[in-house]
């Protein structure tokens, strides 16, 4: 059966929109998120990313559109009997009981017998390594154990789909790390289809199976992580996933499946992954900082620039260059920590001849992230 069926998704989202008040939160979408699949929703405050998810779990309904979980139709299906798991960024745990109420209480409400709940919640336990955890109470418990608490919690009503909202934000930086691999690992081993709201594009990069990126209440692409990386299909996503160089530049024509571009006043051949390319004249040239190869200023074709900043970052320095040809007149650029350059020096940038993307210049204008 074709991926496309209705039957293959776990979750179709056919024309679901949502506004307050008269401010449109949702614009109408359509998503099928595959069976087993990890889906993110990746986007910057306010673009819908959360409405989206509380209209999954039933938590909002919908203004117009359909919502199936694995075929049946839920519009209309208050969220506790959607048998969906949900975690918070806030944990949500009820400080009086313990570990193992807390995890025990889905299936308190779902009547499962005693015997039955003690067996479900001491494999959740185990699957979240908090097996010796069971009696305490969640104020003994640092961030990170308590969100897996939570994710326990959720999982041991063995969910259909498992919805999860910024679950991490509150944890340092090692401990979220860790968690993103912990959570993947479950989520593969059960074979969970599993939403994931962020606004953090590492997050979404290494974790998705794929990737909805949302603005302002619509999904501007959706993809395999290194799709979204790669082939962003339009400006926005360019910007928001990843760093992002823009030059201004001229386009002349095709030729021979090469764009003709000329950038800081050097002709550049250009083969694109698009498969549009705005009208010749004024465009606005993409290319990721690793595309951009550092050389001598005075090299044949090289765009000319001046280290503003050098940035140590560790394993790399982050090189800033004033650079007349690009918009904005900065450019960044990643070299060996060794290789740093002190400001005022002069350099050139070669510029790749396949990979980047070509803009029309009004989408520069507002599609900027
Ligand atoms: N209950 C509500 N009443 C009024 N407006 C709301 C309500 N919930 C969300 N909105 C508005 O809808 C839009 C989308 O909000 P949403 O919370 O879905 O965004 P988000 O992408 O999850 O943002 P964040 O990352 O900040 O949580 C925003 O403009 C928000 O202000």
């Amino acid at each position: 059966m074709s991926s496309e069926t209705r039957n293959d998704a776990a979750v179709q989202i056919d024309g679901v929109s949502k506004s307050f008040s008269g401010t449109v939160a949702l614009e109408p979408i359509w998503l099928k998120i595959r069976r087993g699949e990890f889906l993110t929703l990746l986007g910057p405050s306010g673009c819908g990313k959360t409405t989206l998810l509380n209209l999954i779990a039933g938590f909002l309904e919908a203004d117009e559109g359909e919502l199936f979980i694995d075929r049946e139709l839920v519009t209309q299906v208050p969220p506790h009997q959607r048998e969906i798991g949900i975690v918070f960024q806030n944990y949500a745990l009820f400080p009086h009981m313990t570990v193992a109420q807390n995890v025990a209480y889905g299936l308190r409400t779902r009547r499962v017998s005693k015997a039955e709940t003690a067996e479900r919640v001491a494999e959740a336990l185990a699957l979240v390594k908090l097996q010796d955890f069971a009696d305490r109470r969640p104020r003994q418990l640092s961030g990170g154990q308590q969100q897996r608490v939570a994710l326990a919690r959720a999982l041991v009503i063995r969910p259909r789909v498992l919805l999860l909202d910024e679950p991490f934000s509150a944890l340092d930086r090692n401990l979220r790390t860790a968690m993103q691999v912990e959570l993947r690992e479950i989520q593969t081993r059960l074979g969970l289809t599993t939403v994931f709201v962020t606004h953090d594009q590492n997050e979404a990069l290494s974790m998705s199976d794929r990737i909805a990126v949302m603005s302002q209440g619509r999904v501007r692409q959706i993809g395999a992580p290194d799709d979204i990386y790669d082939r962003p299909a339009n400006l926005f996503v360019s910007t928001f996933v990843g760093d992002a160089n823009l030059f201004d530049a001229t386009l002349q024509g095709v030729q021979g499946g090469a764009a003709e571009l000329i950038v800081g006043g050097a002709p550049l051949p250009v083969e694109t992954y698009q498969e549009d390319l705005p009208e010749p004249g004024p465009v606005t040239l993409f290319v990721r900082p690793e595309q951009c190869r550092l050389t001598g200023a005075e090299e044949q074709g090289a765009v000319p620039a001046i280290v503003a900043l050098s940035v140590y970052q560790g394993s790399y320095a982050e090189l800033h260059l004033d650079c007349a040809a690009a918009r904005g007149g900065r450019i960044m650029l990643r070299v060996p920590a060794a290789k740093a350059l002190p400001a005022g020096i002069p350099v050139g940038i070669a510029l790749p001849r396949t990979g980047p993307a070509i803009y029309a210049v009004e989408d520069a204008d507002k599609e900027v992230a």
